[in-house]
């Protein structure tokens, strides 16, 4: 039954190509594609249905056969990367080092796909029970969220990580990435959307929205109860449009202004080799550190070490750094509030521990915040009273990935608070809902 309904789903929505970039909307003009997008939103609904019902055993064959149809698709999906890469003349460094992809890269997203189908299945999951004076039996089970959707940067590996996340939970999934990335995010949903048809599913389950102007994003956002969420990954300018803009529920995955500070207890060596790591690893990506708070304590032999071993970074002190430090250039207000995604630090000499808190109470985007201490009490105090998603504690923020910390993938990090926070994994994308059985009981 499953393979008579795949057949008949239309594979039109990854085969038109990009119209190209226009500039940004914030009108309610209706837009061309709103047609094509509410068809592909109705089929992702219809095939969620199929999926909601299925086995985790399903669903796990279901991922493995997604990652292995990404290893024998890698030629093809690097050519569309290279057609991307040619295509985008003005890139950051940033913005190419997440647009590239390599044999290694597509290898890396095949694991992902297939480490996330090891996960535990939450579908159906019982997370609380109880039965009434009356004898009404009630559970609250675990059950998607059904069609999510995401806007998202221009890394390819969103596309299957995002994807192998929401059907391994049971969701359809609509995306939306960044134009740059168009041709590359087409050539891996084509490559998922075959895997798919081959395990009987509905391809719908995976739809791409191919127009790639700002416009056409608007239209994604403004879907309303097409979309039972949508998951937006970027930074300050669409986040600000989809609050403004959207008419979906969202939940938030904006950028990524943390910060690093040095107690003065800290074991210097350590924090050298976290700071390096957590600045240079890879500058462009959200959980790179942007701003460096040192104890004035320990300011002087710390930044004389970080002189020779950030050589590469460029510095940008306040007073107290530049006297250590002679070649930081002055830092402005503007530089603590904003993320370079580049090789370029925010440093600042502070009194206290408490003086830490408040720059990352006021600057902090409430992503990744970390602290590199020798003591109990200073760790207890930083993780109580900082308010972010993540908060580390002698370790580095570009731990904050939803790989690196077990869970498969991510498919975003949720810098707001509800419902989730943090590397949303499977368990983030369900709900739960009540069921109650009884034996004709009524109310008196
Ligand atoms: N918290 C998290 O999980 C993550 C956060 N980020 C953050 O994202 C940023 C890096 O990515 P970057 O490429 O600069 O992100 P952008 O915000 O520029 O782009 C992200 C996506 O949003 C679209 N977009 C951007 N602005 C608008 C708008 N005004 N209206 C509609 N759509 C819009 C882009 O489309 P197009 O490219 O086609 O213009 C793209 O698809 C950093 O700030 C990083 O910290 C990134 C990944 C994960
Ligand atoms: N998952 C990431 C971090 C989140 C992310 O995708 O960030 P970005 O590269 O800014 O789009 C990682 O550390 O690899």
């Amino acid at each position: 039954m499953l393979n008579r309904y795949a057949r008949r789903m239309e594979r039109s929505t990854v085969d038109t190509p990009p119209p190209g970039r226009s500039p940004s909307a914030g009108t309610a003009e209706p837009v061309p594609n709103q047609v094509g997008l509410e068809t592909m939103a109705k089929e992702a609904r219809a095939a969620q249905r199929w999926l909601a019902a299925s086995s985790g055993a399903l669903r796990g064959q279901l991922l493995e056969a997604m990652a292995t149809a990404l290893e024998n698709d890698i030629t093809e999906i690097l050519l569309a990367n290279r057609r991307d890469l040619d295509g985008s003349a003005a890139l950051t460094v940033a913005q190419r080092d997440r647009l590239t992809l390599n044999a290694a890269r597509v290898e890396a997203m095949a694991a992902s796909v297939r480490e996330v189908g090891r996960q535990r299945d939450v579908v159906g999951e019982v997370v609380d029970g109880w039965v009434l004076p009356n004898g009404l039996r009630v559970r609250r089970i675990r059950v998607p969220l059904g069609v999510v959707g995401v806007i998202y940067e221009n890394r390819p590996n969103v596309t299957s990580d995002a994807s192998a996340l929401a059907l391994y939970s049971g969701n359809a999934i609509l995306l939306r990435g960044s134009s740059q990335a168009f041709y590359s995010n087409r050539a891996i949903v084509e490559s998922l959307r075959s895997a798919i048809s081959e395990v009987g599913l509905p391809e719908g389950l995976v739809g791409m929205a191919t127009e790639t102007s700002r416009e056409g994003a608007l239209a994604f956002m403004q879907l309303g109860a097409a979309m039972d969420v949508l998951i937006p990954r970027g930074g300050p300018e669409l986040i600000a449009t989809v609050r403004s803009q959207a008419t979906v529920p969202t939940i938030i995955d904006g950028d990524g202004n943390c910060h690093v500070y040095v107690d003065a207890s800290a074991d210097l060596g350590m924090a050298v080799d976290i700071i390096k790591n957590a600045k240079t690893q890879r500058p462009g990506v959200c959980n790179a550190m942007e701003t460096l708070l040192i104890h004035v304590d320990v300011a002087e032999p710390l930044l004389r070490l970080l002189d020779e071993e950030l050589a590469a970074v460029e510095l940008r002190g306040d007073e107290r750094t530049r006297q250590i430090c002679e070649r930081a250039l002055e830092a402005t207000e503007e530089d603590y509030a904003r993320e370079f995604l580049d090789l370029i630090l925010a440093v600042r000499v502070v009194d206290s521990l408490n003086e830490a808190i408040d720059h990352i109470r006021r600057f902090s985007s409430g992503h990744s915040e970390a602290i590199i201490t020798e003591s109990f009490a200073n760790a207890q105090c930083f993780e109580r009273e900082v308010d972010a998603a993540c908060v580390l504690v002698n370790a580095s923020t570009r731990f904050v990935d939803g790989g690196q910390l077990g869970m498969g993938a991510e498919i975003g990090i949720s810098t707001q608070k509800l419902h989730a926070r943090g590397p949303m994994g499977i368990e983030q994308l369900t709900t739960t809902k009540i069921v109650i059985e009884g034996e004709g009981q009524v109310r008196h």
